[in-house]
This record gives C-alpha cells, sequence and structure tokens, in this order.
C-alpha cells in the first residue's frame, strides 16, 4: 500500500543505507522542540490571567487547569516575570533542538543524495555492455544530471516531513490536552482537507512523467549540438536544429509550467481550507462556553500548527511532482531488467594455443527483426602470431572484436581461449590479457601521459617507450608541454593521426598478450604507418596480434588472414598465399573450410 502511496519508497530507504539508524533521532528532536513550543504556548494561559485580573482556575480544567498554577505562591509582578523568562527561555531551547534538527538532516540528506549518485555510477560500470547499445545517451544524461538531483530533494522533503509530522502529533496532542472536543472538530476537518489534497495530488503524476521523458529529449538535443558541432555548420543546419532545440525546450517548458502551476494551486488551496476550518473551531469554541485563555491558547496552537500541517500536505504533494524523477532514478538501478555483465571465474594468463571462434552465430539485442552479423561464423587465431581480420564494411569486424572483450555474447556457438569456453573465464582478468587500439576508443581530457598510463601504471622510460613505437614521441617531444600537454574533451586538441598514435602508444604501453588494431592507424600518414607497421612485426612471435584494417599496407605484415563476408568466414588462410592479391581481390577470396590451412 505504502508503495502504492510513495513513488520510489524503496529506493529512498536504499539511498538512505544506514542513515535510517538516525531517523528516530530526527523524531525525537521534531518531537521534543515541538513540545517546548506546546508549553510554552500553553504558559499564555496564567500570563493572560495575570494581565487580565482573571486569575480563577473555575471554568478550567485538566492542563489548563494546572498552567494557571504556575507560579502560583508569587506574588503578580514577580509572577508575571517567572513566566515570561519561562517561556523565553522554553523558545530558546526549543529553537536549539531545532536548529539541531537541522544541522542532522542536511547530514543525511547530504549522505543519502551521494549514495544515490555513487549507486548510479556504480551501476553505470556494472551494467551489461549491450545495454549501452540499446539506450537513448540522453535518457542517461538526463538521469545523471537533472532526476538524480529530484531524487535526492525527495529524500530532503521526507526528512523534512518527518519533523512536520512529529510537531503536528505533539501540537495536536497540546490541543486535546486544551480541549478534547474542540481538537475532535479541528482532527475531523484536517483529514477532510487531507482527503482532497490527496486527490489533487495524484492528478501530479502524469504531468512529472511528461517533465522526464521531455528533459530526456531536450538532455539528447544538447548532447547533439555538443557532438556534432562540425557536422551542423559543414551542412548549414543551424537553423533546423535551432528549431529542433527550442522545440525540444518548449515542451519541457510548457510540461513544467502544467505540473507547477497544479503544483501551485495547493498551498493556496490548503491555507483557505485551514483558515476556514480554523475559524470555525474558534467560532465555535465560543458558543460552546469555553474560557477566554484556553481559546486564546488554542488559537496560538491553532497558529502554530497551521505551518507544519501544509509543509506536510506540501511534501506530500512534492513527492508526487517527482514520482515521474523517482520512476526514472529506480528503472536505471534495478538491474533485474538490464543486461547482466560477463560471468566466469576461470583464471587465465596469456595466450597459448589461441583463439577459436566455433559456429558463432551473433545479433545485436535490439527488435527481433535486428539481422544476423555472424552465422555460424568458424575461425582460428593463433597464438603468437598476426592475423588480419578483413571485410567489406558491416562485416562483423568489430563484432568481433566486442564478442572477444565480451562486450555482447554470442547468441549461438562458443569461442574457446585455449580451448576454454570465454564465457568461463573470469571476464576483468581476460581483458587484462588484450589491450584495443580503435578508431571508436576516445583519449580521455587530461595529459598525453594520463592517457598513455591509463588502465597501466608505467615509469616514465616505459611511457617513452610505448610513443617511440606508436611513432608519437617525436611529434609529442615538439609540444611545448611535451607529455604533460592536457590533450582536451575527446582528444580535441590532437589531429586525427596524432590522437591515434596517443591510443596506439597506450595500447602498447600494456604490452598485451593479445594486441587488438581496429583501424587504429587509419588516420596516421603513410610514413608513421611503415614504421608502426615495423613495431609490430617485432612482436611477432612472441604475441598475438589482431588487425583490422582495409588498408593492404597496415595487414601487410600479418601471418593469417580471415576474410569475412555476408556474416560469414569466406576464407581463412596464410596471408603469403595470397601476396599478390589486391584488398578488393581479397575480400571476394573465397576458400572451402577444409582447404583453409
Ligand atoms: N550497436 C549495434 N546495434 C545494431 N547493429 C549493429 C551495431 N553495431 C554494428 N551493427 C551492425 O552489425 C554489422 C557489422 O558491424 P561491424 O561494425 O562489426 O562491421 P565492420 O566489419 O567492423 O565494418 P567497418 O569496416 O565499416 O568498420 C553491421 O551491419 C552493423 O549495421
Amino acid at each position: 500500500m505504502l508503495r502504492f502511496l510513495m513513488p520510489g519508497l524503496e529506493l529512498l530507504r536504499n539511498a538512505l543505507g544506514r542513515q535510517v539508524r538516525l531517523l528516530p533521532l530526527v523524531v525525537i528532536l521534531g518531537l521534543a522542540s515541538a513540545a517546548l513550543e506546546g508549553a510554552g504556548i500553553g504558559l499564555i494561559i496564567p500570563m493572560l490571567g495575570i494581565i487580565a485580573g482573571n486569575e480563577d482556575a473555575a471554568g478550567l480544567s485538566g492542563i489548563s487547569a494546572a498552567f494557571q498554577q504556575v507560579g502560583a505562591g508569587l506574588d503578580q509582578s514577580d509572577r508575571l516575570l517567572v513566566i515570561a523568562a519561562a517561556v523565553l527561555a522554553l523558545i530558546i531551547l526549543k529553537n536549539v533542538l531545532a536548529f539541531a534538527n537541522t544541522v542532522l538532516t542536511t547530514f543525511i540528506y547530504g549522505k543519502a543524495s551521494h549514495s544515490i549518485r555513487s549507486a548510479l555510477s556504480d551501476q553505470l560500470l556494472r551494467i551489461g555492455y549491450p545495454f549501452f547499445l540499446q539506450q537513448n545517451p540522453g535518457r542517461l544524461l538526463n538521469i545523471i544530471s537533472n532526476e538524480s538531483w529530484r531524487a535526492s530533494d525527495a529524500i530532503q522533503t521526507v526528512l523534512a516531513a518527518i519533523v512536520h509530522g512529529s510537531a503536528t502529533i505533539i501540537l495536536l496532542a497540546c490541543l486535546l490536552l486544551l480541549s478534547w472536543q474542540m481538537t475532535l472538530f479541528v482532527a475531523l476537518g484536517l483529514v477532510l482537507v487531507q482527503i482532497v489534497h490527496a486527490v489533487l495530488s495524484a492528478t501530479l503524476k502524469a504531468p512529472s512523467r511528461n517533465v522526464t521523458s521531455f528533459n530526456s529529449d531536450l538532455a539528447a538535443r544538447m548532447l547533439h549540438l555538443v557532438h556534432a558541432g562540425r557536422l551542423i555548420r559543414v551542412f548549414g543546419q543551424e537553423s533546423r536544429e535551432k528549431t529542433a532545440f527550442d522545440a525540444a525546450s518548449h515542451s519541457v517548458r510548457h510540461a513544467g509550467f502544467v505540473l507547477q502551476t497544479r503544483q501551485g494551486a495547493l498551498p493556496p488551496l490548503t491555507e483557505v481550507l485551514h483558515s476556514a476550518l480554523f475559524l470555525a473551531a474558534v467560532v465555535s469554541a465560543w458558543f460552546a462556553g469555553v474560557s477566554f485563555p484556553v481559546i486564546v491558547a488554542f488559537v496560538v496552537l491553532l497558529y502554530r500548527l497551521q505551518p507544519h500541517v501544509r509543509a506536510l500536505q506540501m511534501s506530500w504533494s512534492q513527492i508526487q511532482g517527482w514520482s515521474g524523477s523517482l520512476e526514472e532514478v529506480r528503472w536505471l538501478l534495478d538491474s533485474s531488467d538490464k543486461p547482466k555483465p560477463p560471468s566466469g571465474s576461470k583464471p587465465v594468463k596469456g595466450l597459448h594455443s589461441g583463439i577459436e571462434f566455433d559456429r558463432v552465430t551473433f545479433r545485436y539485442p535490439g527488435s527481433d527483426a535486428r539481422p544476423v552479423v555472424l552465422r555460424s561464423t568458424t575461425f582460428e587465431i593463433a597464438s603468437g602470431r598476426s592475423t588480419a581480420l578483413i571485410g567489406r564494411s558491416g562485416a562483423g569486424k568489430t563484432t568481433i572484436v566486442n564478442l572477444l572483450c565480451r562486450f555482447v555474447e554470442p547468441d549461438e556457438g562458443r569461442i574457446l581461449i585455449d580451448g576454454v569456453p570465454l564465457d568461463q573465464i573470469d571476464p576483468a582478468q581476460w581483458r587484462r590479457q588484450i589491450a584495443v587500439a580503435s578508431q571508436d576508443l576516445e583519449l580521455v581530457d587530461g595529459s598525453i601521459h594520463e592517457n598513455i598510463t591509463y588502465g597501466q601504471e608505467a615509469t616514465v622510460a616505459e611511457v617513452v617507450r610505448a610513443a617511440k613505437l606508436a611513432e608519437a614521441h617525436g611529434f609529442i617531444e615538439k609540444l611545448p608541454q611535451g607529455y604533460e600537454t592536457v590533450v582536451g574533451y575527446r582528444g580535441a586538441s590532437l589531429s586525427a593521426g596524432q590522437r591515434q598514435r596517443i591510443a596506439l602508444a597506450r595500447a602498447l604501453v600494456r604490452d598485451p598478450a593479445i594486441l587488438i588494431l581496429d583501424e587504429a592507424t587509419n588516420a596516421v600518414d603513410g610514413l608513421s604507418e611503415a614504421a608502426i607497421v615495423e613495431t609490430l612485426k617485432l612482436r611477432a612471435g612472441r604475441r598475438t596480434t589482431i588487425v583490422i584494417s582495409h588498408h593492404r599496407n597496415t595487414i601487410s605484415f600479418c601471418d593469417d588472414v580471415v576474410v569475412l563476408g555476408s556474416g560469414r568466414v569466406k576464407s581463412q588462410t596464410r596471408l603469403a598465399e595470397l601476396a599478390s592479391l589486391s584488398m578488393d581481390q581479397l575480400y571476394e577470396h573465397e576458400a572451402p573450410l577444409e582447404s583453409q590451412s
């Protein structure tokens, strides 16, 4: 029931984590400060009695009569001063406790919001890679940058609601002690107001989901403007992009306006209803003959109660208004409907005999109509040799790299590493055996040194050696800051060829058992590429290298070649046997499996 009433309750519970233990303290501090406030207000009764010259306890009962007796032995002026001092002391103490509660709730809020952000980053790092192939990056960006903050705000609102709820309970108890009849009247009225409020709050859920959904679209547009800056300018699409962006922004504005106006109607409405209720309570008390000091104390208590009740109701409507955000954050944190990360526990160290693709069939996750990329594909990559993986664009070469790195898993068939199925091998250990240099793998926003050592501790000498092997040392040395040059977002301050050479150095510094080059040098000039090919030859016989390229020169040093086409292996042989063939002829080369050496 509670889960139905409060979307994201489970999320809030998880975010609070160990801080849940502090919630009783929040309640106790809230109750204590409200009790002190109630006592202070109760002391108004004898003060008014003294001021009005009416110290008779007749007509008073229960707590009112008890308050009337405070300082009974003292003379008039001393008694007034003592009671006034007591009221001031109670007010000071109440505010000290209220401040302590603010510090405590701020502490809990900070911890809980950190825990939400940390859980989101943890989930994004752990989740199976196919998730990123299917999801809209704008949605993910929106959850991390917007919705997570709203989820944090919801926690703050819940904490504030606990404090206001405690105050409401105590002040209602004080009212009850003053006059149970008037309190019953007020309590029933408050229940009716709450029902009206809850019905209206429930209408906030749909606009809240709209805001979330339009925010995701807007975040996607923002990402597009940032990433496609060159494309947009080259094709002169500024005005079209502006129109599309403004439309997305307008949708967010409109959805936000609908949500906020509905939310905004609730406070004035409840204030009017509360005022009418409280006035009705006071008028009825007068007709019922309740004494003047009690009515005044009751009115002051009601006056103090009203903001707490209103804050409670506002908390309720705010949480309804954030239900879309809470649902989004909860969706991302929920692992049950997300691709699992690769599993396996068998240890692996190096590559001894080789890699075997055994009748591997694969389609990318998505709709049922997705095409088969690899169809019962069988080939071998021998250890210590260099294998060229070639085929026309879209043949499935990068997909093979994705399968080898276990970003995706085969639908059918097996990949064997030295005879052991890859899905039984510890994925983290396996990835440590591999280094990939690819046109798709970006540089990180840091120095050249940080980029080369990303994922691998290395001495300065090792970094320089890797940079020399990748033909990068020459241009790095000429930069004013050398290896400390900051490359900018995705290496924006470097040329494409320079970026590729740094990415290659990053792969080489690992000195991996298996080096995968996926179009890793296609932007490098011919001379540099020739030198890189010489470097790669040095690995021959020692380490395994897989080279994907459309350039004949780049694969020239390879021992073996696997030709892919139409989702299958067309040929696997020694490259030397096809030395006379051009790249186009290689793409068309077919050899029945049994004749492949
Ligand atoms: N994330 C993805 N989701 C769905 N289909 C994909 C995805 N990535 C690639 N494909 C499809 O898989 C097929 C093989 O793509 P892949 O990138 O492996 O080809 P490739 O041989 O490396 O091509 P190229 O030489 O152009 O880099 C293509 O038809 C492509 O459309």
